[in-house]
């Protein structure tokens, strides 16, 4: 499993060796991690770290220091380093050790001649302060920085870390925003520079993934004492390309993590498996109020995932046509147009495709006060309520699965205007304030899906591809759902250890399980009546 902290925990978790005085042998850690993460990029391309084109962009901070030690490795591999430092501000020793490599230096930053010389022998003297310069801008170090860029193998971002706030102020902003065209083309030509981000890519909140253009996309990350939230969060972590964390030592100091995501391993320990003593009913009988006659292509989905999961059973209630149609792709399912609270189950799904269908409202209703565990979707998160209200339905054994403009929708209806906008700006946020505001765990669609739950841990799962992004594909996610939570009731809960954590760790199995639908045959047309069908196999993939 992994585990993400806020940037906070790491700072408070490197004080105790910072108190010690272990700073400068920190930063040198990171920077020599960063190089190879470099050199690993470079031969992964099929290039040399001899002559290669290093290109360095540096801020004020540790993060830019960071970046210049790594610089300075690469440099006595013999990497054409050539480093922009965009502040007046420049840890000296840093940019001495980066020089006595034989890494050259341009400024953006206004300065005058000779500066850059005695920040050189400051550092040589192994001072950490700071390389102060003052005078005018000089543009031709941008403009001889941007011209080398075009030919660049690699430019690594130590702009900003985990000391950054808000997006980029200029000059750096301006550099950036040119890069990202040079990157861009040079994308559409099938070439052009491999961008590598010290900690995080500048401009991503290292604690909320929230992103403040311009920011360079990176194709690598290397990330320092521990994985941050923000790395593992919508929208930033698709700005961060694969992420790799060097150790600093740090890793007793964390506490309790921020976010956990789970891996190929723990679903392969989580994932049911049938047991000798099994018979249909202990195996996991999953209910579902799902389609209509108006959307009867909902119910189908969501049946036919819920059942390519195994499940000792599957119930479908709703309209007799929809279960004639359903019958065809899924005869093992048993149909009926009963009311839940005349049929056993062990979960239920409620809500895809029942809109403006009032029989189906009103089942969807009886089996979200079931007390079972209920995944509530689509137009049954119409009945969710704000949980503490007096009168207000018992919902912690509920599982909203909203995409972003259903989760604004609902947000709205509980009295917090958030808007689609701001819900994909801040997920992570946006799922917990839900899960605070209605006592359910909420597991929020998009590009990383996060689950959120009231006291519980939150989870975000990357697994997904934009393939996934198809009408249907979340009535898929809420049949795999369905049928995990029946299958898992009365098992040990496995990871998280404590029942409550039950729901948000099944949740996020789903989603990860869903999400690794999407990854094969990489961009090939596929639809959502495609995926239950790639159930079983990657299943098999996992588990075996
Ligand atoms: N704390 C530690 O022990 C370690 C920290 N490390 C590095 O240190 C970094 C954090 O260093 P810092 O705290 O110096 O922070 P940063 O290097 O992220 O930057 C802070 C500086 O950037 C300026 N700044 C903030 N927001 C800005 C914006 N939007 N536009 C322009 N300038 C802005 C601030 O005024 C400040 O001067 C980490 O990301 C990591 O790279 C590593 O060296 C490992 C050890």
């Amino acid at each position: 499993m992994l585990r993400a902290y806020t940037a906070a925990a790491v700072r408070a978790a490197e004080q105790p060796l910072l108190d010690a005085g272990q700073g400068p042998a920190l930063m040198r850690l990171a920077g020599h991690g960063l190089a190879l993460g470099v050199v690993s990029l470079l031969r992964g391309r099929g290039r040399r770290v001899y002559g290669a084109r290093v290109m360095l962009l540096i801020g004020s901070g540790n993060n830019g220091a960071d970046a210049l030690f790594a610089g300075a490795h690469l440099a006595s591999q013999g990497a054409r380093t050539t480093a922009l430092l965009t502040s007046a501000r420049t840890r000296a020793d840093a940019l001495a050790a980066f020089t006595r490599a034989g890494g050259r230096v341009l400024e953006v930053a206004p300065g005058p001649a000779g500066t850059l010389g005695s920040a050189g022998s400051a550092g040589s003297a192994g001072s950490a302060g700071s390389a102060s310069t003052a005078g005018t801008p000089d543009t031709q170090g941008t403009a001889a920085f941007l011209r080398e860029a075009e030919l660049a193998d690699v430019i690594m971002d130590g702009l900003l870390g985990t000391g950054g706030r808000g997006g980029l102020r200029e000059p750096a902003a301006g550099v950036v925003a040119q890069l990202c065209k040079i990157r861009t083309r040079g994308a559409l030509a099938g070439s052009g520079p491999a961008v590598v981000a010290c900690d995080l890519p500048s401009g991503v909140d290292a604690t909320s993934g929230e992103v403040y253009g311009p920011v360079l996309a990176a194709d690598l990350t290397v990330t320092f004492g521990a994985l941050k939230t923000g790395l593992v969060a919508a929208p930033g972590e698709q700005l961060c390309g694969a992420v790799s964390v060097v150790e600093l030592g740090i890793a007793g100091h964390l506490g309790t993590p921020d976010v956990l995501r789970l891996e190929g391993s723990d679903l392969a320990a989580m994932l049911p498996r049938p047991e000798s003593t099994d018979q249909k009913y202990t195996r996991g009988v999953a209910g579902i109020v799902a389609g209509s006659a108006r959307y009867p292509g909902a119910a189908l989905l969501s049946v036919a995932a819920a059942s390519a999961c195994g499940p000792g059973m599957v119930r479908y209630l709703g309209d007799p046509a929809v279960s004639a149609a359903l019958h065809v792709r899924n005869p093992e399912a048993v149909c009926s147009a009963e009311s839940p609270e005349d049929v056993r189950v062990q979960a239920w799904l409620a809500g895809p495709g029942v809109d403006g269908d009032s029989a189906q409202l009103g089942r969807a209703r009886l089996a979200m006060a079931s007390g079972l565990p209920t995944v509530v979707d689509a137009g049954a998160l119409t009945l969710v309520g704000r949980a503490g209200q007096p009168g207000a339905a018992e919902q912690s054994q509920l599982v909203l699965t909203p995409h972003a403009g259903e989760l604004s929708t609902l947000l709205a209806r509980l009295g917090t205007e958030r808007s689609r906008t701001d819900v994909e700006a801040a997920p992570v946020e946006a799922a917990r304030q839900a899960a605070r505001l209605t006592g359910a765990t909420v597991l929020l669609k998009g590009p990383t899906t996060v689950v959120a739950s009231p006291g519980g841990p939150t989870y975000t799962q990357g697994d997904g591809t934009p393939s996934l992004a198809t009408a249907g594909s979340g009535d898929t996610l809420g049949g795999i759902l369905v049928a995990l939570l029946a299958m898992r009731a009365g098992r040990p809960p496995g990871i998280g250890g404590e029942p409550r954590d039950n729901l948000p760790a099944t949740a996020a199995l789903a989603a990860a399980l869903h999400g690794r639908l999407g990854q094969d045959g990489a961009g090939a047309p596929l639809n959502a009546g495609m995926l239950a069908g790639r159930i079983p196999a990657v299943w098999a993939g996992l588990t075996r």
